[in-house]
């Protein structure tokens, strides 16, 4: 019977796109310069503070398309932060030359899908507990990309017993799977939250293993049936000790 499976929710994620205003940048002093850098590094310094304390986790990168330039994600507790978090940087002088490009608003999700990992004390274990409330891990690279599944007639995600959509995302789990150690997710819902019905984030040290998972994926009935996506933002991480040097000129 069609009908809605269980979903175990973690924190909320913010990812924030934003175009660099080069220009305005370079008609500035060095000085002023400078100075935005170091109020900027500081409120980093408040990020890094919650992360330690494990009561969020983020992550800045640099947009290697023209989408954006730079792409913050932020994971917390509540939504409040996040948009706190929002305003915080539209506060700073940086903040004047950091342009909206895009954003997608989320939650940490995970399903009670997935029979290997099942049973009543889900919630609690401590691998749930580390998948809903992660550290964002510092790896090179990321991508995100929004996705919803297929309600085509004829393909219809939300109209097919719960049976075969754990079957179909046992399939996909065991694709993902063959990417341990190459590949890390974070699969957040979006439904009533934003446009599409689920963000993707994936970490990678090796880029084109974006390119491989997702091919390969395309190919489990899962996606190949039900899925659509959005469009993809590829970024190179940026660590804070060189915030400066990425906006040296
Ligand atoms: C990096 C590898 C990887 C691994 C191991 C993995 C495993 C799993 C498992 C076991 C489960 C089900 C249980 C749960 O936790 O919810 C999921 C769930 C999900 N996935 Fe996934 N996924 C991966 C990776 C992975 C990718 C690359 C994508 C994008 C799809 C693609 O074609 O580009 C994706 C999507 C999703 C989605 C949208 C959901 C929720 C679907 C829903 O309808 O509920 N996912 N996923």
């Amino acid at each position: 019977m069609a009908e809605a499976v269980v979903t175990v929710d973690g924190w909320s994620a913010l990812h924030d796109t934003r175009h660099f205003d080069w220009t305005s940048w370079k008609s500035i002093s060095e000085d002023e310069r400078n100075k935005a850098i170091k109020e900027f590094e500081e409120l980093i310094k408040q990020w890094e503070t919650v992360e330690e304390n494990k009561e969020g986790s983020h992550s800045i990168f640099k947009v290697v398309g023209n989408k954006a330039d730079l792409m913050f994600i932020f994971l917390r507790e509540t939504m409040d932060e996040l948009e706190e978090i929002k305003t915080a940087i539209n506060k700073t002088v940086l903040g004047d030359f950091l342009i909206p490009a895009y954003s997608y608003v989320s939650i940490i999700e995970m399903t009670m899908h997935d029979p290997m990992k099942a049973g009543d004390d889900r919630e609690l274990s401590p691998y749930v507990k580390e998948r809903l409330k992660p550290t964002m891990p510092k790896w090179e690279h990321a991508c995100f990309y929004p996705m919803a599944r297929r309600r085509e007639p004829e393909a219809n995600w939300f109209t097919i017993d719960k049976e075969e959509r754990t079957r179909l995302l046992y399939e996909h789990g065991m694709t993902g799977r063959k990417y341990a150690g190459k590949v890390k997710e974070i699969i957040t819902g979006s439904i009533g939250l934003d446009e599409w019905e689920w963000g993707v984030t994936l970490f990678a040290h090796d880029p084109l293993q974006f390119k491989k998972i997702v091919y390969e994926m395309r190919f489990d009935e899962v996606t190949t049936k039900y899925a659509e996506f959005g469009d993809f933002i590829m970024g190179n991480y940026l660590a804070t000790d060189k915030l400066a040097d990425y906006l040296a000129l």
